[in-house]
Protein backbone atom coordinates (compact mmCIF):
# COMPACT_ATOMS: atom_id res chain seq x y z
CA UNK A 1 0.00 0.00 0.00
CA UNK A 2 2.98 2.53 0.27
CA UNK A 3 3.55 2.43 -3.07
CA UNK A 4 -0.05 2.87 -3.94
CA UNK A 5 0.06 6.01 -1.54
CA UNK A 6 2.89 7.55 -3.21
CA UNK A 7 1.72 7.37 -6.50
CA UNK A 8 -1.31 8.64 -5.61
CA UNK A 9 -2.14 11.81 -7.20
CA UNK A 10 -2.81 13.67 -3.83
CA UNK A 11 -4.54 17.21 -3.22
CA UNK A 12 -3.35 19.54 -0.20
CA UNK A 13 -5.45 21.80 1.37
CA UNK A 14 -3.18 22.33 4.71
CA UNK A 15 0.25 22.89 5.06
CA UNK A 16 2.22 26.00 6.83
CA UNK A 17 5.02 27.04 4.68
CA UNK A 18 7.76 27.36 7.81
CA UNK A 19 6.48 24.27 9.28
CA UNK A 20 7.02 22.33 5.76
CA UNK A 21 11.01 22.83 6.01
CA UNK A 22 12.90 19.19 5.25
CA UNK A 23 16.45 19.04 6.80
CA UNK A 24 17.71 19.43 4.30
CA UNK A 25 16.55 22.66 3.67
CA UNK A 26 16.80 24.21 6.53
CA UNK A 27 20.42 23.25 6.21
CA UNK A 28 20.60 25.09 2.47
CA UNK A 29 19.56 28.12 4.87
CA UNK A 30 22.14 27.68 7.41
CA UNK A 31 20.85 26.05 9.93
CA UNK A 32 22.99 24.00 12.62
CA UNK A 33 21.97 20.61 12.94
CA UNK A 34 21.03 21.15 17.35
CA UNK A 35 18.09 23.73 15.47
CA UNK A 36 17.40 20.99 13.00
CA UNK A 37 16.70 18.65 15.91
CA UNK A 38 14.67 20.90 17.70
CA UNK A 39 12.55 21.63 14.72
CA UNK A 40 11.62 18.39 14.13
CA UNK A 41 10.03 17.65 17.04
CA UNK A 42 8.38 14.50 18.27
CA UNK A 43 8.01 14.96 21.70
CA UNK A 44 6.15 18.10 22.09
CA UNK A 45 2.39 18.86 23.04
CA UNK A 46 -0.16 21.78 21.72
CA UNK A 47 2.01 24.33 23.76
CA UNK A 48 5.29 23.78 23.21
CA UNK A 49 5.49 23.11 19.57
CA UNK A 50 4.65 27.13 18.99
CA UNK A 51 8.93 27.36 19.90
CA UNK A 52 10.19 25.31 17.37
CA UNK A 53 8.54 27.69 14.71
CA UNK A 54 10.91 30.50 15.14
CA UNK A 55 13.92 28.34 14.46
CA UNK A 56 12.34 28.44 10.71
CA UNK A 57 11.83 32.09 11.01
CA UNK A 58 15.26 32.36 11.66
CA UNK A 59 16.16 30.76 8.83
CA UNK A 60 13.68 32.24 6.46
CA UNK A 61 14.19 36.06 7.87
CA UNK A 62 15.67 37.29 4.15
CA UNK A 63 14.19 37.30 0.93
CA UNK A 64 16.38 34.68 -0.36
CA UNK A 65 15.94 32.11 2.23
CA UNK A 66 12.53 32.43 1.85
CA UNK A 67 12.80 32.25 -1.48
CA UNK A 68 14.44 29.45 -1.45
CA UNK A 69 12.35 27.07 1.31
CA UNK A 70 9.09 28.44 -0.87
CA UNK A 71 10.70 26.63 -3.87
CA UNK A 72 12.05 23.39 -1.99
CA UNK A 73 9.28 23.15 0.19
CA UNK A 74 6.65 23.06 -3.65
CA UNK A 75 9.31 20.81 -5.01
CA UNK A 76 9.04 18.00 -1.90
CA UNK A 77 5.52 18.42 -2.57
CA UNK A 78 5.72 17.77 -6.15
CA UNK A 79 8.21 14.64 -5.46
CA UNK A 80 5.78 13.49 -3.20
CA UNK A 81 3.00 13.65 -6.12
CA UNK A 82 1.00 16.43 -4.52
CA UNK A 83 -0.57 17.39 -8.05
CA UNK A 84 -2.83 20.45 -6.42
CA UNK A 85 -1.13 22.47 -3.39
CA UNK A 86 -2.43 25.35 -1.46
CA UNK A 87 -0.07 26.54 0.81
CA UNK A 88 -0.43 29.03 2.89
CA UNK A 89 1.93 31.38 5.34
CA UNK A 90 1.91 34.26 7.87
CA UNK A 91 3.06 37.47 6.27
CA UNK A 92 5.62 38.91 8.75
CA UNK A 93 8.27 42.12 8.45
CA UNK A 94 11.88 41.40 9.53
CA UNK A 95 15.06 43.92 9.65
CA UNK A 96 15.69 43.53 5.97
CA UNK A 97 11.77 42.31 4.56
CA UNK A 98 9.24 44.30 4.79
CA UNK A 99 5.66 42.55 4.79
CA UNK A 100 4.73 43.37 1.19
CA UNK A 101 8.62 41.91 0.60
CA UNK A 102 7.69 38.83 2.67
CA UNK A 103 4.44 38.12 0.33
CA UNK A 104 6.20 38.91 -2.95
CA UNK A 105 8.79 36.87 -2.36
CA UNK A 106 6.68 33.64 -1.85
CA UNK A 107 4.47 34.99 -4.94
CA UNK A 108 7.66 34.59 -7.17
CA UNK A 109 8.81 31.70 -5.69
CA UNK A 110 5.62 30.40 -6.55
CA UNK A 111 5.18 31.79 -9.98
CA UNK A 112 8.53 30.57 -10.70
CA UNK A 113 8.11 26.81 -9.85
CA UNK A 114 9.16 24.76 -12.44
CA UNK A 115 7.16 22.00 -11.77
CA UNK A 116 4.78 21.40 -14.13
CA UNK A 117 3.30 18.69 -11.64
CA UNK A 118 2.07 20.52 -8.99
CA UNK A 119 -0.58 23.59 -9.26
CA UNK A 120 0.30 25.80 -5.97
CA UNK A 121 -2.36 28.47 -4.70
CA UNK A 122 -1.84 30.79 -1.73
CA UNK A 123 -3.22 31.10 1.36
CA UNK A 124 -2.54 33.39 3.47
CA UNK A 125 -2.41 33.64 7.60
CA UNK A 126 -3.64 35.63 10.57
CA UNK A 127 -1.66 35.00 13.53
CA UNK A 128 -4.44 34.75 16.10
CA UNK A 129 -2.16 35.17 18.66
CA UNK A 130 -1.41 38.91 17.62
CA UNK A 131 -3.11 41.53 18.41
CA UNK A 132 -6.94 42.95 16.60
CA UNK A 133 -5.20 45.98 14.86
CA UNK A 134 -2.08 43.66 13.71
CA UNK A 135 -3.97 41.01 12.59
CA UNK A 136 -6.84 44.16 10.87
CA UNK A 137 -3.54 45.70 8.90
CA UNK A 138 -2.35 41.95 7.75
CA UNK A 139 -5.93 41.35 6.09
CA UNK A 140 -5.81 45.05 4.27
CA UNK A 141 -2.40 43.75 3.28
CA UNK A 142 -3.96 40.37 2.11
CA UNK A 143 -6.84 42.07 0.79
CA UNK A 144 -4.54 44.53 -1.50
CA UNK A 145 -2.28 41.57 -2.78
CA UNK A 146 -5.41 39.17 -3.49
CA UNK A 147 -6.66 41.93 -5.70
CA UNK A 148 -3.51 41.85 -7.77
CA UNK A 149 -2.98 37.70 -8.02
CA UNK A 150 -7.04 36.69 -7.93
CA UNK A 151 -5.78 33.52 -9.39
CA UNK A 152 -2.83 32.85 -7.16
CA UNK A 153 -3.73 33.87 -3.67
CA UNK A 154 -7.21 32.25 -3.02
CA UNK A 155 -8.04 32.22 1.07
CA UNK A 156 -7.14 33.75 4.21
CA UNK A 157 -6.26 31.12 7.27
CA UNK A 158 -6.53 31.62 11.05
CA UNK A 159 -3.65 29.70 12.50
CA UNK A 160 -1.02 30.65 15.63
CA UNK A 161 -1.35 29.14 19.15
CA UNK A 162 -5.23 28.27 19.63
CA UNK A 163 -4.53 29.12 24.20
CA UNK A 164 -3.58 32.18 22.61
CA UNK A 165 -6.11 35.45 20.82
CA UNK A 166 -9.32 35.09 19.57
CA UNK A 167 -10.86 34.63 16.57
CA UNK A 168 -12.19 38.32 15.06
CA UNK A 169 -15.64 37.73 13.48
CA UNK A 170 -15.57 41.08 11.80
CA UNK A 171 -11.95 40.40 10.04
CA UNK A 172 -13.35 37.24 8.03
CA UNK A 173 -16.77 38.85 6.95
CA UNK A 174 -14.29 41.61 5.96
CA UNK A 175 -12.10 38.90 4.02
CA UNK A 176 -15.05 37.35 2.75
CA UNK A 177 -16.82 40.20 1.48
CA UNK A 178 -13.85 40.98 -0.41
CA UNK A 179 -13.68 37.72 -1.96
CA UNK A 180 -11.16 35.87 -0.03
CA UNK A 181 -11.86 32.17 0.97
CA UNK A 182 -11.56 31.19 4.38
CA UNK A 183 -9.88 27.98 5.93
CA UNK A 184 -9.79 28.48 10.04
CA UNK A 185 -8.08 26.36 12.58
CA UNK A 186 -11.25 25.04 15.01
CA UNK A 187 -11.64 22.66 17.76
CA UNK A 188 -7.71 22.00 17.89
CA UNK A 189 -8.49 22.54 21.86
CA UNK A 190 -11.75 22.21 23.13
CA UNK A 191 -13.36 25.52 23.46
CA UNK A 192 -17.14 25.48 22.35
CA UNK A 193 -17.71 29.30 22.74
CA UNK A 194 -15.05 29.85 20.20
CA UNK A 195 -16.17 26.64 18.23
CA UNK A 196 -19.26 27.76 17.68
CA UNK A 197 -18.78 31.74 17.11
CA UNK A 198 -16.86 30.29 13.98
CA UNK A 199 -19.26 27.64 12.95
CA UNK A 200 -21.50 30.51 13.03
CA UNK A 201 -19.38 32.20 10.61
CA UNK A 202 -19.37 29.38 8.30
CA UNK A 203 -16.23 29.51 6.41
CA UNK A 204 -15.44 27.10 3.99
CA UNK A 205 -12.97 24.64 5.30
CA UNK A 206 -11.82 24.26 9.24
CA UNK A 207 -8.61 23.19 10.25
CA UNK A 208 -8.02 20.16 12.43
CA UNK A 209 -11.41 19.98 13.90
CA UNK A 210 -10.17 17.44 16.96
CA UNK A 211 -13.25 18.68 19.75
CA UNK A 212 -16.22 19.02 17.29
CA UNK A 213 -17.91 15.38 17.20
CA UNK A 214 -19.34 14.65 20.60
CA UNK A 215 -17.42 11.36 21.14
CA UNK A 216 -14.44 13.91 21.63
CA UNK A 217 -15.55 16.43 23.57
CA UNK A 218 -17.97 18.39 21.02
CA UNK A 219 -21.10 19.48 22.75
CA UNK A 220 -24.43 18.53 21.38
CA UNK A 221 -24.81 22.10 20.22
CA UNK A 222 -21.79 22.23 17.90
CA UNK A 223 -21.94 18.67 16.53
CA UNK A 224 -26.19 20.11 15.60
CA UNK A 225 -24.62 23.10 14.24
CA UNK A 226 -21.20 21.47 12.56
CA UNK A 227 -23.70 18.78 10.47
CA UNK A 228 -25.98 21.62 9.26
CA UNK A 229 -23.33 23.59 8.46
CA UNK A 230 -21.54 20.75 6.43
CA UNK A 231 -17.97 22.44 6.49
CA UNK A 232 -15.02 20.10 5.11
CA UNK A 233 -12.36 19.54 8.14
CA UNK A 234 -8.90 19.31 7.35
CA UNK A 235 -7.49 16.13 9.18
CA UNK A 236 -3.74 16.23 10.23
CA UNK A 237 -3.40 13.05 11.70
CA UNK A 238 0.66 12.69 12.66
CA UNK A 239 -0.09 16.53 13.80
CA UNK A 240 -2.54 16.18 16.02
CA UNK A 241 -0.96 12.89 17.86
CA UNK A 242 2.20 14.28 18.56
CA UNK A 243 0.93 17.64 19.69
CA UNK A 244 -1.30 14.96 21.67
CA UNK A 245 -4.54 16.40 20.97
CA UNK A 246 -5.72 12.79 19.61
CA UNK A 247 -4.26 9.58 21.35
CA UNK A 248 -3.55 7.92 19.07
CA UNK A 249 -3.80 7.10 15.01
CA UNK A 250 -6.40 4.34 15.59
CA UNK A 251 -8.50 6.60 17.82
CA UNK A 252 -8.32 9.58 15.56
CA UNK A 253 -11.40 11.59 14.71
CA UNK A 254 -11.44 11.04 11.28
CA UNK A 255 -12.80 7.89 11.50
CA UNK A 256 -15.93 9.47 12.35
CA UNK A 257 -15.80 11.61 9.40
CA UNK A 258 -15.23 8.31 7.66
CA UNK A 259 -18.02 6.68 9.39
CA UNK A 260 -20.66 9.19 8.87
CA UNK A 261 -19.54 10.26 5.73
CA UNK A 262 -18.71 13.82 5.99
CA UNK A 263 -16.33 16.19 4.08
CA UNK A 264 -12.76 15.77 5.04
CA UNK A 265 -9.23 16.41 3.40
CA UNK A 266 -6.17 14.19 4.43
CA UNK A 267 -3.18 17.23 4.93
CA UNK A 268 0.45 17.46 6.68
CA UNK A 269 0.11 20.69 8.72
CA UNK A 270 3.76 21.17 9.43
CA UNK A 271 5.30 18.03 7.38
CA UNK A 272 8.47 19.86 8.16
CA UNK A 273 8.47 19.91 12.31
CA UNK A 274 6.29 16.32 11.96
CA UNK A 275 8.88 14.57 9.74
CA UNK A 276 5.75 13.54 7.96
CA UNK A 277 4.51 13.46 4.15
CA UNK A 278 1.23 13.11 2.70
CA UNK A 279 1.62 10.08 0.96
CA UNK A 280 2.50 8.89 4.88
CA UNK A 281 -0.78 10.83 5.97
CA UNK A 282 -2.64 8.56 3.46
CA UNK A 283 -0.80 5.30 4.37
CA UNK A 284 -2.30 5.50 8.55
CA UNK A 285 -5.55 5.69 6.85
CA UNK A 286 -4.99 2.23 5.54
CA UNK A 287 -2.74 1.67 8.54
CA UNK A 288 -5.46 2.19 11.31
CA UNK A 289 -9.02 2.29 9.32
CA UNK A 290 -8.29 -0.55 6.59
CA UNK A 291 -9.22 2.21 3.86
CA UNK A 292 -9.17 0.56 0.50
CA UNK A 293 -7.42 1.80 -2.25
CA UNK A 294 -10.50 2.98 -4.01
CA UNK A 295 -11.66 4.96 -1.18
CA UNK A 296 -8.05 6.63 -0.44
CA UNK A 297 -8.35 7.97 -4.13
CA UNK A 298 -11.90 9.02 -3.12
CA UNK A 299 -10.68 11.33 -0.24
CA UNK A 300 -8.54 12.77 -2.90
CA UNK A 301 -11.20 13.24 -5.53
CA UNK A 302 -13.32 14.78 -2.81
CA UNK A 303 -10.74 17.41 -1.69
CA UNK A 304 -10.59 19.02 -5.40
CA UNK A 305 -14.20 19.63 -4.46
CA UNK A 306 -12.85 21.75 -1.28
CA UNK A 307 -10.40 22.97 -2.65
CA UNK A 308 -10.29 26.87 -3.00
CA UNK A 309 -9.20 26.41 -7.61
CA UNK A 310 -11.02 27.74 -10.32
CA UNK A 311 -13.91 25.00 -11.50
CA UNK A 312 -11.86 25.01 -14.79
CA UNK A 313 -9.12 23.79 -12.75
CA UNK A 314 -11.12 21.40 -10.87
CA UNK A 315 -12.49 20.12 -13.88
CA UNK A 316 -8.77 19.39 -15.38
CA UNK A 317 -7.69 18.15 -11.36
CA UNK A 318 -10.81 15.82 -11.81
CA UNK A 319 -9.73 14.23 -15.38
CA UNK A 320 -6.22 13.72 -14.12
CA UNK A 321 -7.48 11.85 -11.43
CA UNK A 322 -10.17 10.00 -13.34
CA UNK A 323 -7.68 8.74 -15.94
CA UNK A 324 -4.94 8.42 -13.26
CA UNK A 325 -7.60 6.08 -11.49
CA UNK A 326 -8.42 3.99 -14.38
CA UNK A 327 -5.05 3.30 -15.10
CA UNK A 328 -4.26 2.45 -11.30
CA UNK A 329 -7.13 0.72 -9.34
CA UNK A 330 -8.87 -2.79 -10.20
CA UNK A 331 -12.99 -2.39 -9.61
CA UNK A 332 -14.12 -3.45 -6.67
CA UNK A 333 -15.51 -6.33 -6.43
CA UNK A 334 -18.90 -5.69 -4.83
C1 LIG B 1 0.44 22.37 14.92
N1 LIG B 1 -0.77 23.09 14.79
C2 LIG B 1 -0.89 24.37 14.42
N2 LIG B 1 -1.93 25.07 14.93
C3 LIG B 1 -2.08 26.39 14.67
N3 LIG B 1 -1.21 27.10 13.92
C4 LIG B 1 -0.15 26.43 13.38
C5 LIG B 1 0.05 25.04 13.59
N4 LIG B 1 1.17 24.68 12.90
C6 LIG B 1 1.66 25.80 12.31
N5 LIG B 1 0.86 26.85 12.60
C7 LIG B 1 1.05 28.25 12.21
O1 LIG B 1 1.93 28.31 11.09
C8 LIG B 1 3.07 29.15 11.42
C9 LIG B 1 4.30 28.64 10.71
O2 LIG B 1 4.15 28.80 9.32
P1 LIG B 1 4.19 30.25 8.62
O3 LIG B 1 5.16 31.12 9.40
O4 LIG B 1 2.79 30.77 8.66
O5 LIG B 1 4.69 30.00 7.22
C10 LIG B 1 3.19 29.00 12.93
O6 LIG B 1 3.91 30.11 13.45
C11 LIG B 1 1.73 29.00 13.37
O7 LIG B 1 1.23 30.34 13.40
ZN1 LIG C 1 -2.35 24.13 10.81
Amino acid sequence: MESFCRKLPKIELHAHLNGSLSSSTLKKLGCIEESIDKYQTINTDLKEVFSVFKIAHEATNNMENLYEATRSVIEEFAEDNVVYLELRTTPRSEETMSLDQYIDTVIKAIQENESSKIMVKLILSLDRSKAKEEQARTLDVIIKYKNQYPNLIKGVDLSGDPAKGKFFNDLFVKARENGLRTAIHCAELKNDDEVLEILKFNPDRLGHGTFLHPNYGGSAEIWKLYLAQNIPVECCMTSNVICLSATSYDKHHVQEWIKEQLPFSIATDDKGVFKTTLSNEFQLLYDNFKCSQLKLWEICNNSIEYSFASNEEKAFLKLALDQWKTKNIKPEIK
